[in-house]
């Protein structure tokens, strides 16, 4: 499957290229509708039910006459409904009303009547306002039928640009999208209302997408996979790189887990340096780790005058005082890459400009959860893609926005969703254990934006894989058998 999404202009301006390219606009209607009832058929295998087609003013609606001329064809039992006058359907949704032979009703809550399946057509790409009065009572009722639902491209009230619900939306069973997903259907609250998204080919050559600015993909491994590190026969440890952590004195467990996912992921070396107090803690947690006491934030600055230790992980169970702060600071300007998680948003919260002055930058990845977010960047405008292009743009670092659908964003506004977290993976460590993995990453010099992406789509693979009841522990131990399923 392409990894594009394509914004809603994006999407109308495939449409035009296609046009341009000789494909008429009834046609894609057509193929759209025809995929529309397809949707529906599948949802009853034993046979024709009585389905209810609600219709909007515009093209969405097309889709929806045309989808239910082919049932009809099919021997479906149709009703449809439009909001507003058939007289005003303009282009193709006129065309497609025209070619429609059954009756159109007045849209309204009664039609959901003795509907076994509803499609919901009402608003689709060309939503433009929160969606209110009777269109809203439509939304609400179709809601409360508890049927199944088919959606014309996404749920009516839904934004397709960001997933956001606009007044309100009914949840789907499928969703059918056209020619490539837009952000609606990988973004929460959309992705959770879509249900099954399928993407239909209604005959787009697949090469507009080539002529378009396209930035945001869905996060997989054909988006970095060929960035990957890979091992040589000739290679030695050091070739791999050599991470460096700092390690807590009180919650040793979040180093201990991102040190051992660092190493999993391939990293040749990985320090912890800690309190002296916690040295014993670490050297007994795993023999392949190498642990140096340190005394104050000058015993970290000598372990980074070595070159070889070229990636840095600041921040899990690291504690907010004083020693994490000067430490972050020092790494800043050693001009490392590296990775800025947990107790970092607690010691720098508000105080972005101090890490931006330090010297963070592109190689450097901050991966905080939506309250962690907050923290650093305060309550900023917009719906949650459009706060983390903004804080990647104003902090100049890679962004990983944690959450079921996260996000990892390029300082340029390019975006990879992440689809693929299983609801498991929210359980105590499993962070670090992705702070780790990150930085394994990084430590072998794949670029930062790969590197988190990578990093985070392993980490919902190594979740998916485990399964319910997983424990952060299971992550790591995962990690080497989704890289052989990758590599090979
Ligand atoms: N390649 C493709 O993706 C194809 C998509 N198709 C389908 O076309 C729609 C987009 O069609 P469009 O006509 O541009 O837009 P909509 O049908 O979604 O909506 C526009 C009409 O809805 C009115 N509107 C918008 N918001 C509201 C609201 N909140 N409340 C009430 N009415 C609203 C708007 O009215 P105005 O007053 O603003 O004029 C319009 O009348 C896409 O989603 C696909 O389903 C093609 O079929 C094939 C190719
Ligand atoms: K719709």
């Amino acid at each position: 499957m392409a990894a594009e999404i394509l914004t809603v202009a994006q999407m109308y301006a495939a449409d035009r290229a296609a046009m341009a390219a000789g494909i008429s606009g009834p046609t894609l209607m057509e193929a759209a509708g025809r995929a529309v009832a397809r949707a529906v058929r599948s949802l009853s295998p034993d046979g024709p039910v009585p389905v209810t087609i609600l219709c909007g003013p515009g093209n969405n609606g097309g889709d929806g006459f045309v989808a239910a001329r082919h049932l009809r064809a099919a021997g479906w039992p149709v009703r449809v409904g439009l909001l507003g006058e058939k007289s005003a359907l303009a282009g193709d949704a006129g065309w497609a009303a025209a070619a429609w032979a059954g009756p159109v009703l007045p849209a309204t809550v009664r039609l959901l009547d003795g509907a076994g399946i509803i499609v919901d057509a009402l608003f689709g790409a060309g939503l433009n306002r929160p969606v209110g009065g009777v269109a809203l009572d439509l939304i609400m009722a179709m809601a409360g039928t508890g049927k199944p639902i088919v959606a014309v491209d996404v749920p009516s009230g839904i934004n397709g640009d960001d997933g956001t619900v606009r007044g309100g939306a009914a949840p789907a069973t499928i969703t059918v999208g056209f020619f490539r997903p837009k952000p609606a259907h990988y973004l929460y609250p959309g992705r959770g209302l879509c249900g099954r998204v399928e993407i239909a080919d209604i005959g787009i050559p697949d090469a507009v997408v080539n002529d378009m600015d396209v930035d945001i993909l869905i996060n997989g491994p054909s988006v970095w996979g060929r960035a990957l590190p890979r091992r040589a026969a000739t290679d030695h440890k050091y070739h791999r790189g050599h991470a460096l952590v700092l390690g807590g004195t009180i919650m040793t467990g979040a180093a201990r887990l991102a040190a051992r996912a660092a190493l999993r992921m391939g990293a040749g070396l990985v320090t912890v340096a800690c309190a002296p107090s916690a040295h014993m803690t670490y050297s007994l947690s795993m023999p392949s780790l190498i642990v140096q006491p340190i005394d104050d934030a000058g015993g970290f600055d000598a372990l980074l005058s070595d070159t070889r230790r070229n990636a840095v992980l600041l921040g899990p169970g690291a504690g907010s005082g004083p020693l994490l702060r000067k430490v972050t600071l020092s790494a800043l300007a050693a001009n490392r890459a590296g990775v800025l998680d947990a107790d970092i948003f607690t010691c720098f919260a508000g105080d972005l400009a101090s890490l931006r002055r330090a010297g963070l930058n592109g190689d450097w990845i901050m991966t905080p959860h939506e309250g962690e977010f907050r923290r650093l960047f305060g309550d900023l405008p917009g719906s949650r893609a459009e706060r983390a292009r903004r804080a990647a743009s104003d902090s100049g670092a890679i962004l990983v926005m944690k959450g079921p659908d996260t996000l990892i964003v390029h300082p340029d506004g390019r975006m990879r969703i992440n689809h693929n977290a299983p609801p498991c993976l929210a359980t105590a460590g499993s962070g670090d254990v992705l702070a780790g993995m990150i930085l394994g990453l990084l430590a072998q010099g794949m670029g930062a934006f790969d590197a988190a992406a990578a990093g985070v789509w392993w980490h919902g693979e190594a979740g998916r894989r485990c399964g319910a009841g997983l424990i952060a522990e299971d992550l790591t131990e995962i990690i080497p058998a989704i890289r052989r399923d990758i590599l090979f």
